[in-house]
């Protein structure tokens, strides 16, 4: 069995249940385990709670994974082997969460794996956008992440207790709601409940946000500690044995209190690779009030005795609706929207076709 050293891998973010399946892997006595901290190409950069390596995957796993449309992601648990001095990625344990989405060629795309907690990130300012706040809720829950609402400089907004409340008020109970001054140290100690050792983050928002701001804080003790051993910085350079030097943008960060941030291209902005039903699952409270409609297969559109019209904020429900939408949207494939569109082009011109017939 692999030999895991819970103290030290636990600095990059392992907790109980990811070492449950890093322990579950049918591994040889020669491999050691280490979590992906970057991806460049065929290139990875892995960690093993002292230091980085770079590594390859076997072909073998490589096509295991793709045969499932699964992938390699930053943030995954791996079993890696020296052969011929050189270090391979022979196995992948199974990851307790995923971030996936959908590229425009209907491909899922892994961005990033075992992540706990998503900070979703909305300035108190210009970007205050309650809608787009839903939309990453629904992408977070569905993915089996829990969302944390960060609502940014609370230093220079104004109002900001009335748009605490405004948020508050808007989504369902249970969901944390935090003002901050992302600049300032205090942030991290009011995100200390979701810092412990063990946990990974990912931080979700608009582009000007302050998630890059929020980062370099929760990290910043950490970089300002040379020496101890722990500090990050997010460029490395490595040989990979033959001469050849990579320069690698790391991914994966560690914070403060020992959690772990991922931060890898295409996860700030993730839309999701949710179906429909998981989408709706996490409008919980749309669902709740949806059994009290008259009609059984209410749409929450004009009919008559809608508990929901009556009770969910309209603009949430128009949110949720046009989630819907798109996820159904996203489930299409290329060739049934080539489908779609055929199916569309004979309604109208069947009905045109009635319509000349009328006018004759
Ligand atoms: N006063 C104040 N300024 C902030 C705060 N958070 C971020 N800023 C500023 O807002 C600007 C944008 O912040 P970034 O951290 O670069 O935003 P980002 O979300 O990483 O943006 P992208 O990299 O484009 O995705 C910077 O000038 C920050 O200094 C805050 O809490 N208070
Ligand atoms: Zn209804």
């Amino acid at each position: 069995m692999l030999h895991i050293d819970i103290d030290v891998l636990r600095t990059i973010g392992l907790n109980n249940l990811t070492a449950g399946h890093l322990a579950a892997l049918d591994t040889t006595p020669t491999m050691r385990p280490m979590r992906i901290a970057a991806i460049h190409g065929e290139w990875m950069t892995v960690h093993d709670g002292h230091a980085d390596r770079q590594a390859r995957a076997l072909p073998r796993l490589l096509s295991a994974l793709a045969d499932d449309e699964d992938a390699l992601a930053v943030g995954d648990w791996v079993a890696v082997d020296d052969l011929d001095g050189e270090h391979w990625i022979a196995l992948r344990a199974a990851p307790l969460t995923q971030v996936a989405r959908r590229a425009n060629d209907g491909r899922r795309q892994v961005l990033a794996s075992n992540i706990d907690t998503a900070l979703l990130v909305m300035g108190l300012d210009l970007d205050f956008n309650l809608r787009r706040l839903e939309r990453y809720i629904a992408v977070v829950q569905s993915a089996d992440i829990a969302p944390v609402v960060v609502l940014t400089k609370a230093d220079i907004a104004t109002e900001v207790d009335e748009k605490v409340a405004e948020v508050q008020r808007r989504l369902p109970a249970g969901i944390a709601v935090l003002a901050i001054n992302g600049l300032s140290g205090a942030a991290a100690a009011a995100l200390q409940p979701w810092l412990g050792a063990g946990q990974t983050l990912c931080l979700l928002g608009a582009s000007g946000t302050g998630k890059s701001t929020l980062t370099n804080t929760l990290t910043a003790a950490l970089n300002d500690a040379p020496g101890t051993g722990v500090q990050e910085t997010s460029v490395t350079r490595k040989g990979d044995g033959r001469g050849r030097h990579t320069t690698t943008a790391r991914s994966l960060h560690r914070c403060t209190g020992g959690a772990c941030i991922v931060d890898t291209p295409g996860l700030r902005t993730w839309r999701p690779d949710a179906d429909e039903k998981t989408l709706a699952a996490t409008f919980d409270d749309i669902a709740d009030l949806a059994q009290h409609c008259q009609f059984r297969d209410c749409q929450h559109g004009l009919e008559p005795g809608c508990a929901v019209r009556a009770g969910a904020d309209p603009d949430r429900l128009a949110n949720y609706h046009k989630l819907l939408r798109d996820a159904r949207r996203g489930a299409q494939t290329p060739l049934d929207r080539i489908a779609e569109r055929a199916k569309w082009k004979v309604i109208v011109k069947s009905a045109q076709r009635r319509q000349r017939e009328k006018g004759r």
